[in-house]
C-alpha cells in the first residue's frame, strides 16, 4: 500500500520521541501502526498530549535562530486543541499572557491550538505578537507608535477598533475561527506588564518616556511536528535586552531614539567618527538591563545568553546531538565579535518538529 505523505514525517518524529524519552520499541511500533491505520482511515492522525509537548520542546531546540535554546526542555505547553469558539480562544491567549507574565518571572509558554485540516485552519491568530505597540501614519508621513504595527494599526481600525493614538498603544488581539469574521479583543489592562525605561545616570533620559512591555509572545509562526501543522500556537520567552535596545528603539523605521538619546547624553551628533551611535546604544542597553531588573522582569543580556548558548551546545554535544543554527541571527546586533558564536561556523539545517512563517493574513 502507498505510503502517506505524513508518515515519513510522524515515523521520524515518533521514533525520536520513544528514543529520547527511553521508551520502549514495541511501544514504539504499537503506536506507529495505530498512526498507520489513522492516516489510511482519516488522512491524519492526532498527537497524545505527551507528544504534543515533547513536539513544541523539540521545536524551540531545534529553532536555528534562537540563542535561547539552552532551557529547551522547561517548556510550559498548554494544549488548547479543544478551543474552537472566539470565547474559548480568548480565554486561552489570556490565560497564557497571565501565566507567562508571573508578575515578572517569566515563564516560557506556548499555547498550542486545533491544527490545520483539509477545510481550512480551524483557529488563525492575524498578530505578530500578543502584546504589540500600534502605529499610526500622520498627514505630515510621521508615524506616531511603532511604525512596524501601522497595516495591523490600520486593520484593527477596519474591524472598528480605536486607539488613544499614543506611542505605546497596545494593540488588540484579532483572531479568527474557521469561516467567521475576525474577531478582536482588548487584552484586559492589568494584565499587560510595561517597563518604564530610564537611566541611573541621565534624568534628560528619562524625560524622553520610554517604556517597553516585559513579555514578547510571538503569536504569526506555524508549528510543525511529525508531518501536523499547528497554525495558531504563540510562543514566548523573555527578551534579551538588544532586542529592546539595539532594534525596537534603534532601528530607523521604529523608534528612532539614537539622536534624541545622544542628545540626552551631550553626545555631538555631527561627526559619525566620534562614535556617537555606538555610545548610545550602549547607553540604551544599559538602561534597558537597569529598568527591567529594576521592575523585577526576567530579562537577559547579550554576553550572558551567549554563554548560555554556549554551554547548550556543549549539552547536545554530550548527548550525541548535532547543533544546528544560523549564525546570521544568533549574533547578537551589539558587539557580535564579543561573543564565541561570531568566531565559529553554524550548520543551517532545518530540522523537524520546527516553528515556521506563514503567509501574513493582512493583504
Ligand atoms: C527563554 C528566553 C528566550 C530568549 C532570550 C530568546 C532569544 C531569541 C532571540 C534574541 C531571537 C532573535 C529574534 C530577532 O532577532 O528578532 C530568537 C529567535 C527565535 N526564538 Fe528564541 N528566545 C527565547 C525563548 C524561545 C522560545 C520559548 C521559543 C519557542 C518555543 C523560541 C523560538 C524562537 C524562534 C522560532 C526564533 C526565530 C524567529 C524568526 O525566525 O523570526 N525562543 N530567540
Ligand atoms: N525574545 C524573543 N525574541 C524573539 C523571538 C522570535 C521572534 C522575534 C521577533 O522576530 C521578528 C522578525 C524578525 N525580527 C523581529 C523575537 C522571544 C519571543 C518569543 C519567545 S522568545
Amino acid at each position: 500500500m502507498t505510503e502517506h505523505p505524513i508518515y515519513q514525517k510522524a515515523e521520524s518524529f515518533i521514533k525520536q520521541f520513544y528514543i529520547e524519552n527511553q521508551f520502549s520499541s514495541e511501544a514504539c511500533n504499537n503506536r506507529l501502526s495505530e498512526i498507520k491505520k489513522s492516516l489510511s482511515d482519516s488522512g491524519s492522525y492526532e498527537h497524545t498530549y505527551e507528544e504534543l509537548e515533547y513536539g513544541a520542546k523539540l521545536a524551540w531546540r531545534n529553532s536555528n535562530r534562537c540563542i535561547g535554546r539552552l532551557f529547551w526542555n522547561s517548556l510550559n505547553v498548554f494544549d488548547m486543541r479543544k478551543a474552537d469558539t472566539e470565547e474559548q480562544v480568548k480565554e486561552a491567549l489570556i490565560q497564557h499572557i497571565a501565566y507567562a507574565t508571573n508578575d515578572g518571572k517569566i515563564r516560557s509558554t506556548i499555547t498550542v491550538f486545533n491544527p490545520s485540516e483539509t477545510s481550512g485552519d480551524p483557529v488563525r491568530i492575524f498578530n505578530h505578537q500578543l502584546i504589540r505597540y500600534a502605529g499610526y501614519l500622520q498627514e505630515d508621513g510621521r508615524v506616531m507608535g511603532d511604525p512596524h504595527s501601522v497595516k495591523m494599526t490600520e486593520f484593527c481600525h477596519a474591524l472598528g477598533w480605536k486607539g488613544e493614538g499614543t506611542d505605546f498603544d497596545v494593540l488588540p488581539i484579532v483572531i479568527q475561527i474557521k469561516g467567521n469574521d475576525p474577531y478582536y479583543f482588548d487584552v484586559p489592562k492589568d494584565l499587560i506588564k510595561e517597563v518604564e525605561i530610564t537611566h541611573p545616570d541621565s534624568a534628560a533620559f528619562n524625560k524622553l518616556g520610554l517604556k517597553w512591555y516585559a513579555v514578547p509572545i510571538i503569536s504569526e509562526m506555524k508549528l510543525e511536528i511529525g508531518g501536523i501543522e499547528y497554525p495558531a500556537a504563540p510562543f514566548n520567552g523573555w527578551y534579551m535586552e538588544t532586542e529592546i535596545a539595539a532594534r525596537n528603539f534603534t532601528d530607523e523605521n521604529r523608534y528612532n531614539m539614537l539622536p534624541n538619546t545622544a542628545k540626552a547624553f551631550n553626545l555631538s551628533t555631527k561627526l559619525q567618527s566620534t562614535m556617537w551611535k555606538d555610545r548610545a546604544v550602549l547607553e540604551l542597553c544599559t538602561a534597558v538591563m537597569h529598568s527591567f531588573k529594576k521592575a523585577g522582569v526576567s530579562i537577559v543580556d547579550h554576553h550572558t545568553a551567549s554563554q548560555q548558548f554556549e554551554l547548550f551546545e556543549q549539552r547536545e554535544k554530550e548527548e550525541n546531538r548535532k547543533v544546528t543554527g544560523d549564525w546570521t541571527w544568533l549574533i547578537p546586533p551589539v558587539s557580535p565579535a564579543s561573543t564565541h558564536i561570531f568566531h565559529k561556523q553554524y550548520d543551517n539545517t532545518w530540522k523537524s518538529p520546527n516553528f515556521f512563517y506563514q503567509p501574513s493574513l493582512l493583504q
